[in-house]
């Protein structure tokens, strides 16, 4: 007979396992090669898509943040070039801490603010310690609501009227958020829905990893790769225009984690 810890669904594991404040200390302690690859592809991303469209109408962007969790440091980028940004969640745990951050002062920025730092350093030069609050005042001022998001639902931001949006933005999230491999072209199904007709669809996260923990708990992931993302992408009328890897050696060995290599990856929708 299956134990009752088998017969927990995903979502279960989740509502009962995942510890915003244990997931921010173990897993963003201190800035690596990884969030260092993701924060500089986001920036180049924006400055790409946004940047040499100055001055010409319609920059302003509406974005969203899928499976957000507690971190506010992917929506950095986005910050500069849009006050129009919506972060999500499935879980309400991590919707109150991101939300709890954002209606705080400089005193809860210590985890945040080499994060910061370092895309005000892409951003100028003369970036100093100064300019990475300032990007963190950025990211408050810029952030419009946390809200709640299911992307196994058909709707995965539950009634909201927030859509559609011109780039959407997920890190680490549909790979964990699906039970199995057959689930992934509907989540990804769900999310595109969302997305204006030539919207852009940031992903990030990891290869053929198959889960991540949380305390001694492993909470399970679907084994990733290339071709699943591109024909799941294909499948919903996507192209990808962008895609780097970064092997997994050069993120810090003791980090909890079995993927081989982390991707960003850019899709255009084409209609
Ligand atoms: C590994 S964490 C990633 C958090 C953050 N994006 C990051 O990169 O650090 C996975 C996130 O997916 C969220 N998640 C799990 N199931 C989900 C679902 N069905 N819909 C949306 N998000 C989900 C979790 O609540 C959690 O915040």
């Amino acid at each position: 007979m299956a134990s009752k810890e088998e017969n927990k669904t995903l979502g279960q594991v989740y509502q009962e396992e995942f510890q915003p404040d244990y997931y921010i200390k173990r897993y963003y302690s201190a800035i690596d090669a990884g969030n260092e690859f993701c924060l500089k592809n986001l920036h180049q991303f924006f400055e790409e898509e946004c940047g040499q469209k100055k001055n010409t109408v319609g920059v302003a962007k509406k974005v969203l943040e899928v499976g957000s969790g507690p971190v506010p440091i992917y929506v950095i980028s986005a910050s500069h070039w849009s006050n129009s940004i919506v972060c999500s969640d499935f879980l309400e745990q991590n919707r109150e801490k991101l939300i709890q951050w954002l209606s705080a002062g400089h005193e809860e920025d210590g985890t945040w603010l080499s994060y910061a730092h370092f895309v005000a350093q892409l951003e100028s030069e003369n970036a100093d310690k100064e300019s990475a609050f300032l990007v963190l005042d950025r990211v408050r001022h810029s952030v419009r609501s946390v809200i709640p998001c299911d992307v196994l639902q058909s709707d995965p931001l539950l009634g909201s009227t927030e859509s559609p949006f011109d780039i959407i933005i997920s890190v680490f999230c549909l790979e964990c958020a699906v039970s199995s491999p057959k689930e992934y072209p509907n989540a990804i199904s769900n999310v595109v829905q969302l997305l204006s007709p030539s919207g852009h669809l940031i992903m990030m996260g990891g290869l053929e990893g198959e889960h991540y923990c949380i305390r001694d708990r492993k909470i399970p992931r679907i084994k990733l790769t290339r071709e699943m993302i591109s024909s799941a992408l294909e499948g919903v009328g996507c192209t990808i225009v962008t895609w780097h890897e970064l092997p997994r050696h050069l993120r810090p060995p003791e980090l909890p984690i079995d993927y081989t290599a982390m991707f960003f990856c850019v899709a255009k929708k084409m209609c």
